[in-house]
């Protein structure tokens, strides 16, 4: 990459987009070369030289434009939720086919982060660190109800934080000794409780409850504001270039991991 990052931006014209183009405009460093929203073709030319391609678009829409943008030659950083074990599976395929032969280090890189704001990523790890001590854990995330997808991507990475935790220290399954109604007990991702609040006047939240014999602990974390996104999303538009390869999560950025 030369000094100065050339930034492309993908759902340009959507709420977290138009908020990373003007970050992306204030920052030292950054230089804002390219607004992408729907209907627009994702290659070489519309990205206009982008070293950084920044997808904040749609479920339906993210995976094939990062494949896009990684064949114009940009490395990628993704905050778009709706992906997979499958679908992170095809870009790690991609990225090592496109890095095959590249000198080690400067290969392309894609950054996936479900949550770029820094509660967000503290309260999925002291989660992750707790989830081991607790009998019981469940998630109840909250959002505007302008969210097209539920549960949240955050939700999803921190159930599955701490079902991985549950299972390295040898926990079973959670007590529950529901019979009927099951529909009321929210999601299952990997065996814990995913909860989703849709409500007007709310922008992003996460509570993590976890709970022993005579004793519980709340996790909880609020982003009031987009902002509170932005200085994550520009942390990931500076490290991604040196990141080959397929990076989940910002807490691996944070050295968090
Ligand atoms: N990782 C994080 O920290 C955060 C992640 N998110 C996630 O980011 C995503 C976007 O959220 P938000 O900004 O609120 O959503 P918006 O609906 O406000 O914005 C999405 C934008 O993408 C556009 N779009 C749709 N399809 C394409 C396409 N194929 N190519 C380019 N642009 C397209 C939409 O256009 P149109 O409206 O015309 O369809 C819209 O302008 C969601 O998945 C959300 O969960 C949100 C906040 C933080
Ligand atoms: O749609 C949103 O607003 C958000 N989406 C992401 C998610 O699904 O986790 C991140 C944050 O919660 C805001």
């Amino acid at each position: 990459m030369t000094d100065t990052i050339r930034v492309a931006v993908l759902g340009a014209a959507g709420r977290m987009g138009a908020q990373t183009c003007a970050a992306v405009e204030a920052a030292d460093g950054l230089e804002l070369v390219a607004r992408i929203d729907a209907g627009d073709t994702v290659d070489a030319s519309t990205l206009a030289g982008a070293d950084v391609a920044v997808d904040f678009t749609v479920p339906a829409a993210t995976e094939a434009n990062v494949h896009a943008a990684l064949d114009a030659g940009a490395h990628v950083v993704v905050g778009t939720t709706g992906w997979d074990d499958a679908s992170r599976g095809r870009v790690s395929e991609h990225l090592e086919r496109a890095n095959d032969g590249r000198p080690a280090g400067e290969g392309l890189g894609v950054l996936i982060a479900p949550n770029f704001g820094l509660s967000a990523v503290l309260a999925m790890t002291f989660a992750a660190k707790a989830a081991r001590y607790f009998e019981s854990a469940e998630v109840v995330e909250l959002h505007h109800p302008d969210k097209i997808d539920a549960p949240s991507g955050t939700a999803r990475h921190t159930a599955a934080a701490i079902a991985r935790a549950r299972t390295e220290a040898g926990l079973g399954a959670m007590p529950d000794a529901t019979e009927t109604g099951h529909e009321a007990r929210g999601a299952d991702v990997d065996g814990v409780r995913v909860h989703a609040v849709r409500l007007r006047g709310l922008v992003a939240h996460e509570e993590i409850l976890l709970g022993n014999a005579g004793e519980q602990l709340v996790i909880r974390q609020d982003s009031f504001d987009r902002a509170s996104f932005m200085p994550g999303v520009l942390l990931a538009v500076r490290e991604v270039g040196s990141r080959p390869g397929l990076t989940v999560g910002l807490e691996n950025v944070l050295d968090l991991g």
